[in-house]
């Protein structure tokens, strides 16, 4: 199998290049600098850029004091001791000139950019490495995606984590015309003859494409509202997808794809989390066999609040049953406040005697369970994408902030105890990204049915496994960055919110306890006589 080039070289930002005007640029000595030292009159250094923060001194988030402290002087120390770099692009408004003489050292990402911080990308995006993985479809999908979320939906995830609203509707409705939507569900008939991002072929599109997209989507470090960028989708659809009647198919597949519609899959209840044989929701049919009338609730159902369906697990009586129930009469949500935001628009649903056509069965009456099974190494498999990128990008927070951070004289990172911990971070991502990788080349060789038989149990214990090492990581990241590290906002925002939010993959789509074990069991199950 060929090997792919390392990639590109890219281009990153010094910081007099955060300029907003940057065609009126002074150059100043530093003597000229050093004159600016009042508070009504105060201008300072950072990194080579002159900033005249004069009108900004009362407006600091840190208070004017500090910035009179170094009034006059190069602060580029105390800058970046305390803030994100993303800092200085924001407030470019206010660089004035540059230092003469002084060459600029930090460099600042670009949309798009990959990072040049060691282990802060898998290796086959790092300089120099090779994959047997990944063709020049995959590169180009990558940069395509890398550069959209940092463009497009960053600064929507950082605003509705906070407030708490549903992602913004026009910019799901623009990633189902960029086919994004299409994309998350994985290598189906929906992308055929399509010409995706990257120029993809929608026909050569498998399982690295879509890794890549929930990596990347992953990246805005938000996981709230990770789940509320239509993560009700990704695992409610497939039982439409692949149950569906193609009635049913034609007329609520194009319009969730198209974010004009949302749907979620309902099958966790007040009464029964992992233990799916165990709900207490009812369907029961009417004496002329059209309907079904349910009855029940439903638990913890990301996107309910705004869902217009709901891929429910209900007991027909002959066993568990699926079953696409559309909002109504009879249906009704409530938002349920979690650990994260709820922009992912967690609810409690409750059914009603809601009146539902047989027609909306999915799959055969008593067989749900072979449903909500077959739907759950997909949905595995997209958290152990979304969690093994989240953690990476955790230990690309905590290798930064080693490195700018000085304490007791010296940088963090000269602290065998700090490095001890990077290490233990950055081993286990990367044997947790190998292991994922494995187990996607594997998916794009076998058919659905052989994905269920032979991967459920490694998918389970990968998925276990990168949550043991998404908790470990969390609790390192809040040792290193200490304070900021429970702080929300500023320096370690996105370290505060993955210690806050890490343990919904530990939870969703089967808790860490019962996947260990069904890995076990599978495997079990497969254990020869003969060696006994
Ligand atoms: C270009 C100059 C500066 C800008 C635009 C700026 C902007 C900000 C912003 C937006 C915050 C809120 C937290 C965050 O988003 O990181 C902040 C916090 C803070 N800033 Fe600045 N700042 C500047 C320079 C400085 C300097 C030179 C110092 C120290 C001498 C300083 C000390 C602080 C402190 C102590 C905080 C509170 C940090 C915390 O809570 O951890 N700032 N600044």
């Amino acid at each position: 199998m060929a090997a792919i080039a390392p990639p590109s070289k890219t281009k990153y930002l010094t910081v007099p290049e955060t300029a907003t005007k940057k065609d009126q640029l002074k150059v100043f000595s530093k003597d000229e600098v050093a004159k600016h030292n009042k508070e009504d009159d105060l201008w300072i250094i950072v990194d080579g850029a002159v900033y005249d923060l004069s009108k900004f001194v009362d407006l600091h988030p840190g208070g004017a004091h500090v910035l009179v402290q170094v009034a006059g002087k190069d602060a580029t120390e105390a800058f970046f001791g305390m803030h994100r770099s993303d800092v200085l692009i924001k407030y470019g408004r206010y660089v004035i000139g540059t230092v003469e003489g002084q060459k600029p050292r930090v460099i600042l990402p670009t949309p798009g950019t990959l990072s040049p911080v060691p282990y802060a990308e898998p290796s086959w995006l790092s300089e120099g490495y090779y994959s047997p993985y990944y063709k020049d479809s995959h590169r180009s999908l990558q940069k395509f995606m890398r550069k959209f979320v940092d463009e497009e939906v960053k600064d929507d995830a950082n605003m509705h984590e906070l407030d708490g609203k549903r992602p913004t509707v026009e910019l799901i409705q623009k990633m189902g015309k960029l086919h994004i939507n299409a994309m998350r569900m994985g290598p189906t008939k929906l992308l055929h003859g399509l010409t995706l991002p990257g120029d993809v072929k929608g026909d050569e599109f498998d399982y690295f494409h879509e890794l890549i997209v929930t990596q990347e989507l992953s990246r805005i470090g938000a996981r709230g509202y990770a789940d509320g960028l239509q993560g009700g989708m990704v695992i409610g659809l497939p039982p439409v997808m692949n149950f569906g009647s193609d009635k049913l198919k034609k007329e609520i597949i194009p319009d969730v794809l198209a974010g004009k519609k949302w749907i979620c899959l309902a099958i966790t209840e007040a009464f029964a989390g992992s233990d799916v044989a165990g709900l207490r929701t009812t369907a029961k049919k009417t004496p002329d066999g059209k309907h079904y009338i349910v009855n029940g609730t439903k638990k913890w159902i990301t996107n309910g609040h705004f869902a217009d369906y709901f891929s429910t697990a209900v007991n027909t009586g002959n066993g568990l049953s699926m079953l696409l129930i559309p909002r109504g009469e009879g249906v009704e949500t409530k938002q349920i406040k979690t650990s994260y935001s709820t922009t992912a628009g967690t609810a409690y649903v409750t059914f009603d005697n809601v009146k539902v056509p047989v027609e909306n069965l999915l799959g055969k009456e008593g067989k749900g369970l072979f449903v909500v099974l077959s739907n759950f190494n997909h949905e595995r498999w997209v958290m152990c994408c979304g969690s093994v990128a989240g953690s990476r990008m955790i230990a690309e927070e905590c290798m930064k902030w080693a490195h700018q951070r000085r304490a007791f004289g010296k940088p963090l990172i000269t602290q065998a105890v700090i490095r001890a911990k990077l290490a233990s971070m950055f081993a286990k991502i990367e044997a947790l990204q190998a292991y994922l990788e494995n187990l996607t080349f594997q998916m794009t060789h076998m058919t659905y049915a052989q994905q269920a038989d032979i991967l459920a149990g490694p998918i389970g214990l990968l998925k276990a496994q990168c949550t043991r090492v998404a908790g470990e990581i969390a609790d390192d990241a809040v040792q290193i960055l200490g304070g900021r590290g429970i702080t929300q906002g500023g320096m370690g925002v996105y370290v505060e919110r993955f210690q806050r939010t890490q343990k919904f993959d530990a939870i969703l789509g089967g808790a860490e306890e019962v996947l260990f074990d069904l890995g076990v069991r599978q495997a079990s199950r497969k254990m020869p006589q003969a060696v006994l």
